[in-house]
């Protein structure tokens, strides 16, 4: 079958976003996995960390579904939901809409420029759960807030977060890349402690409002951001007081920069993540199914304007990391 594809990325945290809207592709559950696995492969020519099915919804502006490049579904993606909200506030042309997710229906607005020339949009990361059944992680405690997890570390403390995907936070002084996957690694393998798997996170303070945030993705692999980890640990960092409610908090990843603020409405967390969503090309490709095989159909149309703008806003994030780190 042929599929037209938009590549798209927040923080370079890359996807193949597929309009279902304005096209009829009749999908089954099981092509919607294998065509994550198949499209995502960084092997084959296009290569990405999730795939955004832009669908219609009975009741919102659009509907997003994300599947990891290993064909699993996810309960939410932030970096991708900037994307799908772009797409489909060009199509109706507003500034503010709702698109559906697996487990709730969230507002994606358009925001003023986080970076000179880069379309910026903010999207609220709800509900944000802070028992451990809500991941699923089996602990003792009511709230695992900064505590250790003996099977995933001996001198790590984390922080269990869903929003309503899953989340594992640890504050470290400086980010090592091997720890941070040989713990995610472990920690998605441990289906007796997080019967779901998880996604873990590493957050290096910068300084006032300032963090770094590296994340091993469940279904991925350690990726340039990730758009919910940056949210769940911008909220932990309000929790640790080391952050306050209702400022703006800038995340920096490997991939660019989001600006974070985490509110509170009695007794309920909402996260707003604003940043790009960055278009790259537009192509077609045929996909067999059966045999796992793709090709592209057509020249690709590349958005060279606004990926050169961005390669902007990503030195500037380069040495604010930089900076601190040396
Ligand atoms: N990169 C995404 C999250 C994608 C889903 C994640 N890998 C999961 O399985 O929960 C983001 O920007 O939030």
């Amino acid at each position: 079958m042929k599929i037209e594809v938009v590549k798209c990325h927040g923080s370079n945290n890359d996807f193949i976003l597929i309009d279902e809207i304005n096209n009829v592709y009749s999908f089954t559950e099981e092509d919607r996995k294998q065509i994550a696995i198949l499209l995502c492969n960084r092997d084959d020519s296009l290569g990405a960390d999730g795939i955004l099915y832009t669908m219609p919804s009975n009741h919102a502006d659009g509907r997003m579904r994300m599947f990891n490049p290993d064909g699993s579904e996810a309960e939410m993606c932030g970096n991708g939901l900037r994307c799908v909200g772009r797409y489909i506030l060009e199509m109706v042309n507003k500034h503010e809409i709702i698109v559906e997710t697996k487990e709730a229906d969230l507002m994606v607005m358009q925001q003023e420029e986080i970076f000179e020339d880069i379309p910026s949009f903010e999207v609220s990361i709800e509900p944000v759960r802070l028992h451990p059944r809500d991941l699923p992680l089996t602990s003792e405690a009511e709230l695992h807030i900064e505590k250790p997890i003996q099977a995933l570390s001996k001198d790590l403390t984390f922080t269990a977060v869903a929003v309503p995907n899953p989340h594992l936070i640890a504050m470290v002084p400086e980010i090592h890349d091997e720890n941070l996957s040989s713990i995610g690694l472990a920690a998605n393998e441990n289906k007796l402690l997080l019967p779901n798997g998880v996604n873990v996170s590493f957050v290096q303070p910068l300084g006032d409002n300032k963090i770094f945030v590296r994340t091993y993705e469940r279904g991925v692999g350690l990726t340039n951001a990730c758009g919910t980890a940056m949210s769940a640990s911008s909220l932990t960092t309000v929790l640790l007081e080391m952050n306050r409610l209702n400022e703006e908090i800038y995340v920096y990843n490997r991939g660019g920069f989001v600006i974070c603020i985490v509110e509170k409405y009695g007794d309920e967390y909402v996260i707003k993540l604003r940043g790009n969503a960055t278009y790259e090309y537009k192509t077609v490709v045929e996909i067999d199914l059966t045999q796992q095989d793709m090709m592209e159909q057509t020249n690709r149309i590349w958005f060279d304007e606004e990926r050169k703008a961005y390669e902007k806003l990503q030195f500037h994030a380069e040495q604010e990391i930089n900076h601190v780190n040396g």
